[in-house]
Formats: structure tokens, C-alpha cells, sequence
């Protein structure tokens, strides 16, 4: 690459140089979040390009997370242009923020208009369900009001605004198509929320005194990643929408555990019956990706395949 030459020019060339013509201009963007990685099963004529052909791309090291870009058409009849993330980067892994959000800037340089970025979360809300999609409305990143925002330090483009609102992040436009999609598929309310998500940066799950204090903060979900994004996308004047499967329950159940408690009712004879809270592991996360990672498939087919007729 010489000098002179900016770093995205470098991998939209490296990109369009992989990609049959018709396939160069993606109109919608999808972040396929973990055990989500089947969305590409719903694509057609895919072309895969790895991440190690991107300049400026890095690989994923988390399972569950390939490192492709999948370019096909999503929808019916000759279906909507898509390029789907299959695998993304999170900061714990170790990336820079700037790198974690760089394949956001990509698509949006190639020329999608709209983004919708998937992820597993963790259940804060007690009302949701292991295996609920929930339509993110809002955010609360704790990251971000600490001083870890992507979009600190100097604008990657001269047409960047440098302060970015976030009352209207979340498209309502494309959470309405949302709703329409689970009425067209005949889901059960229930199978579609809608809540708020909580960043946080991981890789450690939560405390039970970290879900309460997010559950008290008015978060219905908890996740790693998806926050980073969705702020670099609405700085490249993207449409979003971010959808979170419930993989897990956070909270831990009413009246978990005082050890005191216990001990003086063994002593008195009379133990304890006390739910044990939940332990969480990623193989589970990936599971329930796979389990219910058909529903969120069908959802965002429909929606892709009407974004176009949205204007
Ligand atoms: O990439 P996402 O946010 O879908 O992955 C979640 C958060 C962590 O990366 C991982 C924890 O199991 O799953
Ligand atoms: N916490 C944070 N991130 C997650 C979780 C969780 O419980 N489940 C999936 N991603």
C-alpha cells in the first residue's frame, strides 16, 4: 500500500477485487453475532472473503466466530444485495476499538444503507425468556462512561459529524419492519421483546450483584460486543437495527443464598431447599444460537426483503 493511500481504499479494493460484480454493492449489512453465523444459510450466490484478504481486517479468535465476509442475496425474487460479518471483533479478545469497528466503516465505504447487528446476550429482565429475540431500543454502555468510545480521536472522514446523538440510534423504521416480520411469520408475542442492552466489555459474565445493579439501571440484556458498532455506524449515517437472542438468564433467582442461613439451618436440623443460580458458559450461548438461530434467520429474511421498499 502506498503512503498516500487511504486504508479503507486498500480493502474496498482488496474486497471488489474477490467479488463478481453484481455482488460490489451491498445494500444491507449484518453483524452475525455468536452461534449466529447460520443468517448466511438464508443468503444466495454467496461469495465468501476472508478476513486475512482485508487489509485492516484481524481474525476472531472467539468459537463460534468465523472470519468471513459473506456477500450474496437475501429476500425474494432477485432478492436484496447483502454483505453478513461472520464473526466480529470484541475488545477483550484483545483488538483495539478501532479495529473492532473497522469492518462497520468497510460496508458502510461499499455502500450499505442499512445494518442490522445481531448478538447473544444474557437475560436481565426476568420476563424474558431463554430464547427471546429482543429488538434493542436503547443502550446503556458502561464502557463508553468511562472513556472506551469508539469514535474517540480523529475523524476517519471529513463529512464525520464529531458529536453524534443517540436518542434516535436504534431505527424505528426498521423495528417497526421487526414487529411486521414476527405478525407475517405468525410468532408469538412472546417470541419477540423489545428492551434496552447493556455493554460491557468482558470476557467475564456478570456478578449477581452486576446483573442487579444492571437490572436497577433499567437493562434488559447484557452483552459484549454491539454497542461499539452501532456507534460507528450511526457516525457513518447508517441505519440500525440490533436484535439480542436471549441465551442465558443473568439474574440470580429471589432469596439466593446466605451461606449463614444455611449453616444455622443444618445445625437446627431443618436444611435448606435453595435454588442454585445459574453458571453460564459459552457453549451454552452457542447452543441456544443454533436452537433458535432459525427464527432470528426468517425474522431478518423478511425484513431485508422489504427494506427496499421502505422509501
Ligand atoms: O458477539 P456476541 O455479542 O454475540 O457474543 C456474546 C458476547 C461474548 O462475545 C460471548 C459470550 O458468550 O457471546
Ligand atoms: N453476559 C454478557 N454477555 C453475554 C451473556 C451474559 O450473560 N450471554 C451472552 N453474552
Amino acid at each position: 500500500m502506498s503512503p498516500a493511500q487511504h486504508p479503507f481504499d486498500a480493502a474496498l479494493a482488496a474486497i471488489k477485487s474477490l467479488l463478481p460484480h453484481n455482488l460490489s454493492e451491498p445494500r444491507v449489512g449484518i453483524v452475525c453475532g455468536s452461534g449466529l453465523g447460520g443468517l448466511v444459510d438464508c443468503m444466495r450466490n454467496v461469495v465468501l472473503v476472508p478476513y486475512n484478504k482485508i487489509p485492516g481486517f484481524v481474525e476472531s479468535t472467539v468459537h463460534g466466530h468465523k472470519s468471513s465476509l459473506a456477500f450474496g442475496f437475501m429476500g425474494p425474487g432477485e432478492g436484496v444485495p447483502v454483505v453478513a460479518m461472520l464473526g466480529r471483533f470484541h475488545p477483550y479478545e484483545g483488538h483495539q476499538i478501532r479495529t473492532v469497528v473497522y469492518p462497520i466503516r468497510v460496508m458502510a465505504k461499499l455502500g450499505i444503507k442499512d445494518i442490522i447487528i445481531t448478538n447473544a446476550a444474557g437475560g436481565i429482565n426476568p420476563k424474558l425468556s431463554v430464547g427471546t429475540i429482543v429488538v434493542i431500543h436503547d443502550h446503556l454502555a458502561l464502557p463508553n462512561l468511562t472513556g472506551l468510545n469508539p469514535l474517540i480521536g480523529p475523524l476517519t472522514s471529513p463529512t464525520h459529524q464529531r458529536f453524534i446523538p443517540l436518542s434516535d440510534a436504534y431505527s424505528p423504521s426498521l423495528r417497526r419492519l421487526m414487529f411486521l416480520a414476527a405478525h407475517h411469520l405468525s410468532l408469538d408475542d412472546s417470541a419477540l421483546a423489545e428492551g434496552t442492552y447493556a455493554w460491557v466489555s468482558g470476557p467475564t459474565y456478570e456478578t449477581p450483584a452486576e446483573g442487579r445493579f444492571l437490572r436497577l439501571a433499567g437493562v434488559d440484556v447484557v452483552g459484549m460486543s454491539t454497542v461499539p458498532e452501532v456507534l460507528a455506524a450511526r457516525e457513518e449515517g447508517l441505519n440500525v437495527m440490533a436484535l439480542s437472542l436471549v441465551t442465558n438468564a443473568v439474574v440470580i433467582p429471589e432469596g439466593y443464598r446466605s451461606i449463614r442461613d444455611e449453616v444455622n439451618a443444618e445445625l437446627a436440623g431443618k436444611p435448606m431447599d435453595l435454588p442454585v443460580a445459574e453458571v453460564v458458559s459459552h457453549e451454552e450461548v452457542l447452543e441456544m444460537g443454533k436452537a433458535k438461530g432459525e427464527v432470528m434467520m426468517k425474522l431478518v429474511e423478511w425484513v431485508v426483503g422489504e427494506i427496499p421498499k421502505m422509501l
